[in-house]
């Protein structure tokens, strides 16, 4: 978590809940009002930690209608999408009709596409190529499984799946782009890596970044870690300089626990007076 002398984030830290495949259009409404009711309650300052929720492409209408009609502060979008524009792509759902429901982001190359769905980084390429399209930020999920980490390779092959996509964008792009180390290993399983690995590998990444594109696209790419964050362990994540944000599976699914993990500042100042 970058921070100016003046106590500003120098890239707005984002807080995004990955529902997957958890949550029916009516139970992601009321997760979504709940999630958002504790954070009010609790004033967060959505415009200083920008929150983000992920749901089932089957509730992004409801997500939509809710966030319009009670003008709430958060933002949303789509797990996936196709590198499609439109026609015989049996399943998929293109940029378009995210971009016309009022999303934001599109997660692209998530692990679980990865393994399950066969997609290499020309995949997510092409998904990222689509979501820019349409006026989406690509979340774009990158991360090694625990015999590349057990091989001590994880950077390279990390870096490998960063390049495969920067590479083919411009520094203005790379800029606004949003990059989610997520250590295969440490999703799903209580396994978290450490805030020194999430550290290493997200300056890997800026550097990668820099080296690739300049200065001002290092600058601006938003780094997450995602892998069993929790409201306990966020905070010292959080403090990594080229952290700057989570993205988070299980623990999203709980509006009390997402919203507390969102709040990770009072965390921090709680560890400090420790
Ligand atoms: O997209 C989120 C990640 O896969 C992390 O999931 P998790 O927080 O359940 O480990």
């Amino acid at each position: 978590m970058a921070t100016l002398t003046n106590g500003a984030f120098d890239r707005r830290p984002l807080i995004a809940g990955n529902w997957k495949m958890n949550m029916d259009h009516r139970q992601g409404i009321t997760l979504l009002q709940k999630t958002v009711w504790t954070l009010q309650d609790a004033n967060h300052d959505f415009d200083r930690v920008e929150v983000a929720v992920f749901p089932p492409f089957t509730d992004l209408r409801g997500v939509q209608t809710l966030v319009a009609g009670d003008d709430l502060p958060v933002a949303y979008g789509g797990q996936d999408l196709s590198p499609a524009e439109s026609g015989a792509y049996t399943g998929d759902i293109s940029g378009q009709f995210l971009q016309a429901l009022g999303c934001t982001f599109a997660l692209v190359g998530h692990s679980e596409r990865r393994t399950l769905h066969s997609e290499g980084d020309d995949v997510a390429l092409a998904k990222v190529q689509a979501a820019l399209r349409h006026e989406l930020t690509p979340i774009l999920c990158v991360g090694e499984d625990l015999e590349v980490r057990r091989a001590g390779t994880h950077v390279a092959h990390t870096l490998d799946q960063v390049h495969a996509v920067i590479n083919e964008l411009d520094a203005a792009t790379v800029a606004t782009l949003v990059i989610a180390y997520e250590p295969v290993w440490a999703i799903g399983t209580g396994e978290v890596a450490g805030p020194e690995d999430a550290q290493e590998m997200c300056s890997a990444i800026r550097e990668a970044v820099r080296a690739q594109h300049g200065d001002d696209a290092a600058a601006g790419a938003r780094l997450l870690y995602g892998g069993s964050v929790k409201a306990n362990n966020v905070a010292q994540i959080m403090r990594e300089r080229d952290v700057d944000g989570v993205l988070v599976g299980g623990a999203s699914l709980d509006a009390a626990e997402f919203a507390s993990i969102a709040r990770f500042e009072q965390h921090l100042v709680t560890d400090e007076a420790r």
